[in-house]
């Protein structure tokens, strides 16, 4: 079998699905993106092709391989992203070849069901609690947060009440019945993260993320040994060789590849290898479409220490498209109790409805990220 063709379809909300075609008909489906900059990611995608044509996508690891390697600089966010919906694509063609889920070329499943947990509030963390009282009529008893909105190096007790506010309002609603992770986004800096996770304290949130940036890493541990809140971060770190760091100098309780980013299926089954042996739970990210959430599913049904997987139904990223809008076996998706159950169709298991694909990407606007400022003009981390 050889791979013949490789086609991007950029769609709103903000994600880009890739097809890659064969020369027996077989064809998969991969979500290579980094939100806001997709067209980047096109590009880069565009260019490993001249690679790709004519090759056996069978080969996955000597794809994924000659992909990393080959072109002599690698890693990062763009060239990881472009790598991982490839990677997606071809499981998809093997397991359809073959006529079996990924998971059950990684060995098969060792869960029935995967935890799903939700967004509530949005970029500025608002009605929190209706939003939670909503998705618990649909079962759902686990969600994520941003924590705070702008927030200065250096920043107010009023700031800080006004954070840990929202959230003993949350305890104060729903007691323990629910649980909740803090997305600190990168918006907090290392001087207010031990403050605001230890004013966080109380209220026992489930995790709290990526609670300074990915490139100030080495306080991981130093931030850890001021608090019992379990610390989790990764969605902004691509590859195994990134993971290992942070696995070494401790800290991370959780961490959060997205599989979509992080070198796709491939990569992220060797990460969350990784972190099963220093006994660190696996949570991976993914705010995107329901290509990455498919792969991200195979993932979790192979990884002893998959804990929590996130989703996008409800995010307040998606605006112009909701995450089944492409997909013909949305029932495969539903959730029941606030579990999943594994996609067990061919492959990756998403059935893409690619009609609507070329449609919604006739006229699919860019999309990007606000840029926030401080009070004092500054810019501030979104
Ligand atoms: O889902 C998360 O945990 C996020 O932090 C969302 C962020 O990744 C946006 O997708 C960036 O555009
Ligand atoms: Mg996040």
């Amino acid at each position: 079998m050889k791979i013949t063709k490789l086609t991007t379809y950029r769609v709103p909300p903000r994600w880009m699905l890739l097809k890659i075609e064969t020369d027996e008909g077989v064809f998969g489906w991969g979500e290579p993106v980094i939100e806001g900059r997709a067209r980047t990611v096109e590009t880069a995608v565009r260019e490993m092709e001249q690679f790709l044509i004519g090759q056996d996508p069978a080969r996955i690891n000597d794809l994924w391989q000659a992909m990393y390697r080959g072109g002599f600089y690698r890693g990062g966010a763009i060239l990881m992203s472009a790598i991982a919906g490839i990677d997606q694509a071809l499981w998809d063609i093997k397991g359809k070849t073959l006529g079996v889920p990924v998971y059950e070329l990684l060995g098969g499943r060792v869960r029935d069901k995967m935890k799903m947990y939700s967004w509530v509030g949005g970029d500025r963390p608002s009605d929190v609690i209706s939003g939670i009282r909503k998705l618990r009529e649909i079962g759902i008893d686990t969600f994520k947060m941003n924590g705070t909105e702008e927030f200065r190096m250096l920043d107010s007790a009023r700031a800080v009440d006004e954070a840990v506010g929202r959230i003993a309002e949350i305890r104060e609603a729903f007691g323990n019945e629910i649980e909740f992770g803090i997305d600190f986004h990168g918006r907090v800096a290392a001087p207010m993260a031990k403050v605001l996770l230890r004013a966080l304290e109380p209220y026992r949130p489930l995790f709290v993320e990526e609670p300074v940036l990915a490139e100030q890493a080495e306080y991981y541990p130093r931030l850890a040994e001021s608090t019992s809140i379990p610390l989790a971060a990764g969605e902004r770190m691509y590859s195994r060789f990134e993971f290992k760091r942070v696995f070494e100098q401790g800290g991370i309780a959780i961490v959060q590849p997205d599989v979509s980013h992080a070198g796709g299926i491939t990569e992220c089954v060797k990460i969350a290898a990784m972190a099963e042996a220093y006994d660190v739970a696996l949570a991976l990210h993914c705010p995107l479409g329901p290509v990455a959430l498919a792969a991200c599913l195979h993932v979790d049904f192979v990884s002893h220490n998959a804990v929590l997987q996130e989703q996008s139904m409800g995010i307040h990223y998606n605006k112009g498209a909701e995450l089944l809008d492409y997909v013909k076996n949305k029932e495969d998706f539903r959730m029941d109790g606030g579990y999943i159950a594994a996609l067990t169709k061919p492959g990756l298991g998403v059935v893409i409805d690619e009609e609507r694909v070329i449609e919604a990407s006739r006229n699919c606007p860019d999309w990007s990220n606000p840029l926030w400022r401080h009070e004092d003009g500054s810019v501030a981390e979104w």
